[in-house]
């Protein structure tokens, strides 16, 4: 029997180890939280060494509840959040500072002057992206500006900067290999997806010396071994990508027009333009689905900051629920017509308003207004977001969006995906397996293993478990959707 095949998912609140059987089969899994750091507004930060534990831990962990050695691995596949960035010294591996995370915002200023200085043209014509702090590039800029010495060492060629996925590479081969693939390539606002290379101008634009960035890979290729003293044996890292591109893989999204949405900490919704990067009049991204064999397919993003993130902060800011998990029956409770809405603009917006300075806000309280009202609208935010996005993808001229594929942590909850079905008036299709960008990591290295032949022996793999059809009449989700609006207008004022 084909041995197994080990995925590391470094997500945003937690690292996840999961083995797979190599029919792809979920069959072991392990999951950390570690600490989030914010030392100001809008600031967001993650200690590299707890990251780099926290996988380590889920890997041995994982490993052992599977009863197997290192050794047994057919292979690793690697996916995690994307963008959040770090520095690290090339000999001695110490990190130069707290990873800055994707959702982190202290680079607001420059991008405004960036965008003021008429760069946002050719910033979004080569990398397919909007000029915001979301992406890599303004927050290595920051790491090099302000770390005292950081940006001479770099000039020296001693420091290299990495993405999670490259980061935990470079650690697991003993600071052996400094690559990533073009999936993180693509959300670093430095490469140029086109080309699939480094783009000269925009790292003299931003003042970023080449000497700091990684070789840019296929998602599914031979990255490099691990280094045995790491898990106990030498293990080929044979896939990588960022995680909303292996939830596209592990939806098995392969034709263009399919769409699939990951409900973590964020939300994002990726649709499959093959191999066509179609440039979004509405403020979506253009990004890299999956590079196989040298042929990029390219797919359009919606990027939402905020989806189960506000339901941590129901749950550890204002203390109205103790886990995630009560927030079902609450909403049931809570009503059809609130009028409540809450707008959880913590860190600003992103697609497709891009508004770093927007902040929260719940509008439409009454005497009336409990727990359950808010709990109710904090789900429904996220239903509503997802809308924005699907008018906007719909707007670029999707076609084929009659049914969405949702996963990640949020799905579990059977009144959000109902109401998301009410609310965007399509069918939301829950696959079997809703991890699925480890999935996804795992179909990638057993792509490369040959343990899968293809990209059409993956997609027999997928199997729905329950289909959410609309059941709210469409001037009601018109109605809920325009107060929506409004008081996005509102937080925008
Ligand atoms: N039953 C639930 N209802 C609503 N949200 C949930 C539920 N269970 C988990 N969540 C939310 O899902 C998120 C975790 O999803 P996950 O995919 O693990 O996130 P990430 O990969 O970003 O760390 C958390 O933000 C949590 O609040
Ligand atoms: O950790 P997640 O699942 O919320 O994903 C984070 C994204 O990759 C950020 O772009």
């Amino acid at each position: 029997m084909a041995k197994p095949i080990l995925a590391i998912d470094q997500g945003t609140t937690s690292s996840r180890a999961i083995m797979f059987a190599a029919d792809g089969s979920p069959q072991h899994s392990a999951q950390q939280e570690f600490a989030q750091h914010f030392p100001a507004d809008g600031w967001v930060e993650h200690d590299g060494e707890d990251i780099w534990q926290s996988t380590l831990s889920v890997c041995r962990e994982v490993l052992d509840k599977a009863g197997i050695s290192a050794g047994e691995v057919a292979g690793i596949g690697i996916t995690n959040q994307r963008e959040t960035t770090l520095l690290w010294d090339a000999e001695s591996g110490e990190l130069l500072h707290r990873a800055i995370v994707w959702q982190d915002r202290r680079t607001a200023e420059f991008c405004a002057r960036l965008k003021a200085d008429g760069h946002e043209a050719l910033i979004s014509e080569r990398t397919g992206l909007l000029i915001d702090p979301y992406f890599s590039a303004t927050k290595l800029r920051w790491l090099l500006d302000e770390v005292p010495d950081a940006r001479e060492r770099a000039e020296r060629g001693e420091l290299r900067f990495g993405t999670i996925d490259c980061f935990l590479l470079w650690r697991l081969t003993g600071g052996q290999v400094h690559r990533t693939d073009a999936t993180n390539a693509s959300r670093t606002m430095l490469f140029n997806i086109h080309t699939q290379q480094w783009d000269e101008e925009l790292l003299q634009l931003l003042d970023i010396p080449a000497s700091l960035l990684p070789e840019v890979m296929d998602s599914a290729a031979d990255f490099g071994q691990t280094d045995a003293s790491v898990l106990g044996a030498s293990v080929p890292v044979c896939g990588i990508a960022g995680d909303q591109q292996a939830a596209l893989i592990g939806q098995a999204c392969f034709s263009p027009g399919m769409v699939k949405s990951t409900y973590g900490t964020g939300c994002f919704m990726v649709m499959n333009t093959g191999d066509t990067p179609i440039r979004s009049q509405n403020r979506l991204l253009t990004t890299v689905g999956y590079r196989l064999k040298g042929q990029t397919t390219y797919a359009l993003e919606g990027s939402i900051f905020v989806a189960g993130a506000a339901i941590q902060w129901l749950r550890d800011g204002l203390k109205l629920i103790q886990h995630a998990g009560e927030t079902e029956a609450l909403a049931r409770q809570a009503g059809d017509h609130t009028g409540v809405y809450l707008v959880p603009a913590f860190t600003g917006l992103g697609a497709p308003y891009w508004d770093p300075t927007a902040r929260g806000a719940i509008f439409g309280l009454t005497r009336d207004t409990g727990i359950a009202q808010i709990v109710a609208a904090g789900l429904q935010s996220v239903c509503f977001q997802t809308r924005d996005l699907l008018d906007a993808m719909q707007a670029d001229g999707a076609q084929n969006t009659a049914a969405l594929r949702v996963d990640g942590g949020m799905v579990i909850n059977n009144w959000v995906v109902q109401e998301l079905a009410n609310i965007l008036g399509v069918t939301v299709d829950r696959p079997q397996v809703t991890e699925t960008t480890a999935l996804g990591a795992a179909y990638l290295a057993g792509l490369q293993l040959g343990i899968f032949k293809d990209l059409d022996d993956i997609a027999s793999h997928w199997a729905c478990e329950r289909t959410f059809t609309p059941a709210m009449p469409e001037a009601q989700r018109n109605a809920l959707y325009e107060g929506w609006l409004d008081a996005i207008r509102r937080v925008r004022e």
